[in-house]
């Protein structure tokens, strides 16, 4: 069985990072200052998949303003320690965003790629505004220049699984954010 390999430890033998219900208030927050600062207006979020897809089933309903939310998929570059930095589109947006107050929602922003790709894609698609909404950031990481608008945790430079976030695409179900172990990985 997968799971009982040494890469892939039980969840329960990680540290958490940050809990379940600690995940839930800074989501409520997050939620609370989008809505003030979108106050009678809409938002399209776009969340990455697969990544976000759990950070964003959260948010939006921690929105009070009215929301859509549409996918992106890109090709990951891979964790190579020397990157190519080559992003791909493969899954575009299903509906205009042109004229539309957007947030992009990522689960993590690490070197900062994958993010400073789709800004500069979704900007082509003429959004009246364009943030970037992050549950965490891992500020030491960053290959390219480029900060959230709204990020939940900065985090130091440690593998992290759980809240959308996989190992192998294991743990994404892990209800808090827990430190992978550097033994268990050569990322
Ligand atoms: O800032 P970066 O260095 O670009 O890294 C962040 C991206 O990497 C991860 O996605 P990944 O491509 O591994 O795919 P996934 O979302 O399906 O896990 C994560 O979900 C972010 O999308
Ligand atoms: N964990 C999972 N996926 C990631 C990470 C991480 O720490 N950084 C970039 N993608
Ligand atoms: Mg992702």
């Amino acid at each position: 069985m997968a799971n009982s390999s040494p890469a892939f430890p039980h969840a329960s033998k990680m540290e958490v990072l940050f809990s379940k219900s600690r995940i839930a208030e800074r989501v409520r927050e997050i939620g609370a200052q989008i809505s003030a600062d979108y106050a009678g207006t809409s938002i399209v979020l776009i969340g990455v998949l697969k990544g976000a897809a759990i950070f964003l089933s959260d948010l939006a309903r921690a929105i009070e303003v009215d929301n859509t939310f549409d996918f992106v998929a890109v090709s990951s570059y891979g964790r190579a320690k020397v990157s190519s930095g080559a992003v791909k589109l493969i899954k575009d947006i299903d509906n205009s965003i042109e004229g539309k107050h957007v947030i992009l929602v990522e689960d993590i922003l690490d070197t900062g790629l994958t993010l400073s790709y789709l800004r500069g894609m979704m900007l082509q698609h003429k959004p009246a505004s364009l943030k970037i909404a992050t549950c965490l950031d891992k500020p030491e990481r960053r290959l390219v220049p480029i900060e959230a608008d709204y990020v939940g945790f900065q985090i130091p430079n440690r593998f992290v699984v759980g809240y959308g976030m996989d190992y192998a695409e294991h743990y994404r179900n892990v209800e808090d954010i827990r430190l992978f172990p550097e033994e268990a990985v050569g990322h």
